[in-house]
Parts: C-alpha cells; structure tokens; sequence
C-alpha cells in the first residue's frame, strides 16, 4: 500500500563524468529508487523542442484523423483517449491520455515482419504534418543511441562487460510513444488517474515531459513526487531487468496525477531485448536467494502485458474503428 508523499529521493546522475562513475550511480539508483534523471545526456534541446512541438500539433488534430491511424496488431498507431487502463483493479475508468505507438520501421514484405509486434508505423497525414515523421525520426534515433549507451551503463552497473547485452539489443523491441493527458483532475479516491499506477514491462524506459507535474513513484510506501527538471531526461528501469536481475534493480510502481487542471504532455520511450531473447535471473543474481521469476521472452512479457491493459488489442478497438468508420 502507497500512502503520502515523502522527500524526494530520485538521484540526478551527469553523464558527462567518466563511464566508470556513472556506472556506481547508475547501480545505486537501480538498487534504490528504479528510477533517476540524467543531465548532459547529449540530447539537444534543438531536438526535443522540434519534437514536442509536433507532438502538440499531433494532438490537435480532430480526433477522426486520429483515429484514421488506430494502433494495430502490432501495436503501431493512436490509442484514443482513456483507452488504457494500466491499473484496472484500482480505476473505475480508463487513464485520461491518448497517445501514439512508433516502432522500429519495419517493411510490411520483410522476413522481421512476420514476428508478432513487428511491422510498419502509422503516420499521420503527411499533408496536415508534414515534418511529423522526419522530426519524429530524429527523436527516436537519438533517444535509441542514448538507451543503448544507457543499457551499458547497466551492464556496467552489474560488473558485467559493458557490452553483455548488446547482442540482446541488435533487433530491439522499441515504442517511442508520445502522450497527450487531458485537463481533466485526478481523483485517486474516485479511481480516476492520469495513468493508473503500473510498473513498466521493458529494459528501460526514457521519459521527457513538459513543465507540468504528475509522475509519482511510489518508495517506501509512499508516494514521491518526481517533478520535471529542466534539460534532464527521467529514466527508470522496468519489469525485464528487474527479472534479469532477480529483483537487486527495481521496476518501481509509478503512476500519473494530474492536478493543475491543464492538458500535460511527456512522452516514454521504450527500450526492450529482441523479441526472442530470454529474460532469465542471471547467475550472479541467483547464487544467495532463488530465481523469483520464471525465464519469459521479451515477446512473449509484452504481449502478455499489452492484452492485460490495452482495450484496443481485442475488441475494442474494432469497435472504435467502426465508429469512426
Ligand atoms: O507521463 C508520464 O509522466 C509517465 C508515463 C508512463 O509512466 C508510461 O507511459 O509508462
Ligand atoms: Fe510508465
């Protein structure tokens, strides 16, 4: 049980110091709070200003050109909004945000597409947002150089070889998902979240948001505001490495209030193995206390987890795709 909020406790760890030193921050904040903010991630705020301007004009859009590119099977497209229930026990409705799944690129005719959760994006109409997809890109790619330097980082944090995982993360399963949360004010009480409290499915998972707060993690058993610190990215580690690790890293249980009674926009960038890769309690972690976790595939944990919180996998969405029809 999660009560009030505490002190805060989230580290700020620089990445312009040496790979060693950050490596000791990194293991500290995995084994402590899950979750951390990095400075001088080498990301231009050129770039992540372009990118949250299109993200707003994506939102924008009337919401039957947004439902022209409903996720699908692969879970490439828009999820409307309170589509998602990512705490089903605890909210009476869906989470108050709508959003957009990006993957890797894959051709529709190629061998990878035939994978379940692999496949080409949805793009919105290139002639109502043209620089959508191209500024989009630039986004994705720099947040995919970072995640990769982050997961040696990890590595690194573990004493392994910085690059243990890297073979994992040749053909990564990755969501780049820009969000919209409505004005609409939380009522936990009422079971009304932003974004129901949930940990998150993958390796890691980079967060940029706008200047308005929400994100809550829940340490000790209280809640702890991590407000947003400007030019900082907040990264947090989910439930695969917490797997990996046999519990030492933490997927920490977080959640989204919203308070100030204004649209808010952040967007998560998923970073997760190949689909194939086996998430199993590495030896070291199992040699004191017993594997906790069953091993599982990358794949088959998301597809597990995507069926328990998306309407829009089964039948609701089709239902969505026939009112908008
Ligand atoms: O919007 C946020 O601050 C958090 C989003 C989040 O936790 C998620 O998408 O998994
Ligand atoms: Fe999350």
């Amino acid at each position: 049980m999660c009560r009030a909020h505490g002190s805060e406790k989230v580290p700020v760890i620089d990445l312009s110091q040496t790979e060693e030193a950050a490596a000791q921050e990194v293991r500290q904040a995995c084994i402590s709070a899950g979750f951390f903010y990095v400075s001088n991630h080498g990301v231009p705020d050129n770039i992540m200003e372009r990118y949250a301007e299109q993200n707003r004009k994506f939102f924008a859009l009337p919401v039957q050109e947004k439902l022209r590119i409903l996720a699908d099977k692969n879970n490439r497209g828009y999820t409307p909004m309170a589509e998602e229930t990512l705490d089903p026990a605890n909210q009476t409705e869906g989470d108050s945000k709508e959003g957009l799944y990006i993957g890797r690129e894959i051709p529709a005719d190629s061998e990878e597409a035939t994978k379940p959760l692999h496949g080409p994006n949805q793009w919105p109409s290139e002639a109502l947002l043209p620089d959508f997809r191209p500024v989009t890109m630039e986004y994705f790619h720099a947040m995919h150089v970072l995640g990769l330097r982050l997961v040696r980082l990890i590595a690194l944090a573990l004493q392994l070889p910085a690059d243990h995982f890297d073979s994992n993360f040749d053909k990564p399963l990755i969501n780049l998902r820009p969000l919209h949360y409505s004005a609409k004010v939380s009522r936990p009480s009422e079971g009304i979240y932003g974004a129901g409290a949930h940990t998150d499915y993958g390796m890691l998972t980079l967060l940029a948001t706008d200047k308005n707060p929400g994100l809550q993690i829940c340490l000790d058993g209280q809640w702890q505001d991590v407000p947003p610190m400007p030019g900082m990215l907040i990264v947090n580690l989910g439930d695969m490495l917490e797997r990996w690790t046999n519990g030492m890293f933490r997927s920490t249980l977080h959640r989204v209030i919203s308070t100030c009674g204004c649209d808010r926009y952040s967007t998560a960038f998923f970073l997760e193995p190949n689909f194939d890769t086996v998430v199993e309690c590495l030896p070291q972690c199992c040699i004191d206390t017993p594997a906790r976790f069953p091993p599982t595939t990358s794949g088959q944990h998301l597809l597990d987890k995507y069926a328990q919180t998306h309407a829009g996998l089964d039948a609701g969405i089709k239902k969505l795709a026939s009112e908008a029809a």
